[in-house]
C-alpha cells in the first residue's frame, strides 16, 4: 500500500493525463484555468467575507460614539433628545404615560476648582455608575450635558417617578463617591416631572428643571 498523498497525486496526473488524451491539450488548459479561477474566487470571496465583518465591526463602532458620551458611557444628548420625541409619540398616540427625572450635581464646578478635573470627570464616571445601579432595564438614561443628566422612564406616573428619584438621592448621598484625596460625598438637586398633554419637549424639561 503506497501513502496516500502519493496516491492522491498519481489519481490527479492520471485524471490530467486523461483530460488531455480524451479532449486534446487545450481542453486540458482550460480545465487548468477553470481551477485557478476556482481558488482566486475563493480567496477574493474570503478577502470580501473579512472586509465585510471589519466594516460591520466598524458601523458598530460608529453607532456607539454617535449615542454615546464618552466619559461616561451613558447616552448622550442627541440619543436621550430621540427618545424624548419617541416618549411624547406614543404618548399623544396611545396615552401612555412617561415621566422624567433631570439630575443635576450640585456644586461641581467646586470639585472641579477643588480637585482638579480629572477628580472631576471621574466624579461624573463614579455618579453615572451609581445612578444606573438603580434604574430597570426599560428605563433610559444619559448625560443631558456638562452635570446635568436625565433618566426617562417609559410607563411611569409621577408618584412613582418620585419616590424612585428620592431612592436615587438618598442612595448617592449615603455613600462618598470619592475617597482620595478625602472623601466627598456628591449630592444632586433632582426634578421630576410626567409629560401632560399638548406639551412640547421644550416645556416637558423645563417643568424638569
Ligand atoms: N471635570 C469635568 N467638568 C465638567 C465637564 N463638563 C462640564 N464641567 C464643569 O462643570 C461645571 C458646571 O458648573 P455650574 O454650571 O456652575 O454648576 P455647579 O457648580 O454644579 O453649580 P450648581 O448647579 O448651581 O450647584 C463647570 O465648571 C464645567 O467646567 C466634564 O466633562 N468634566
Amino acid at each position: 500500500m503506497g501513502d496516500p498523498i502519493y496516491i492522491k497525486l498519481a489519481t490527479g496526473s492520471t485524471i490530467l493525463l486523461l483530460v488531455i488524451l480524451q479532449f486534446g491539450w487545450d481542453a486540458y488548459q482550460q480545465f487548468v484555468d477553470g481551477a485557478k479561477q476556482l481558488v482566486l474566487n475563493r480567496r477574493i470571496s474570503l478577502q470580501l467575507e473579512m472586509r465585510n465583518n471589519e466594516l460591520d465591526e466598524l458601523n458598530r463602532q460608529l453607532s456607539v460614539t454617535a449615542t454615546h458620551d464618552s466619559l461616561t458611557d451613558l447616552y448622550n444628548r442627541h440619543f436621550i433628545v430621540a427618545q424624548l420625541k419617541q416618549q411624547l409619540d406614543l404618548f399623544r398616540r396611545h396615552g401612555n404615560p412617561c415621566s422624567i427625572v433631570l439630575m443635576d450635581i450640585d456644586r461641581f464646578k467646586q470639585v472641579n476648582d477643588q480637585f482638579g478635573h480629572a477628580s472631576g470627570d471621574e466624579v461624573l464616571v463614579v455618579f453615572s455608575k451609581r445612578t444606573e445601579s438603580q434604574i430597570r432595564l426599560g428605563d433610559t438614561f444619559g448625560r443631558y450635558g456638562g452635570e446635568e443628566f436625565l433618566l426617562i422612564l417609559p410607563m411611569t406616573e409621577l408618584p412613582s417617578a418620585l419616590s424612585l428619584a428620592e431612592r436615587i438621592r438618598g442612595y448617592l448621598a449615603s455613600t462618598p463617591l470619592l475617597e482620595h484625596p478625602r472623601p466627598l460625598t456628591i449630592t444632586a438637586s433632582f426634578g421630576v416631572a410626567q409629560i401632560k398633554a399638548n406639551e412640547s419637549i421644550d416645556s416637558w424639561l423645563i417643568r424638569s428643571r
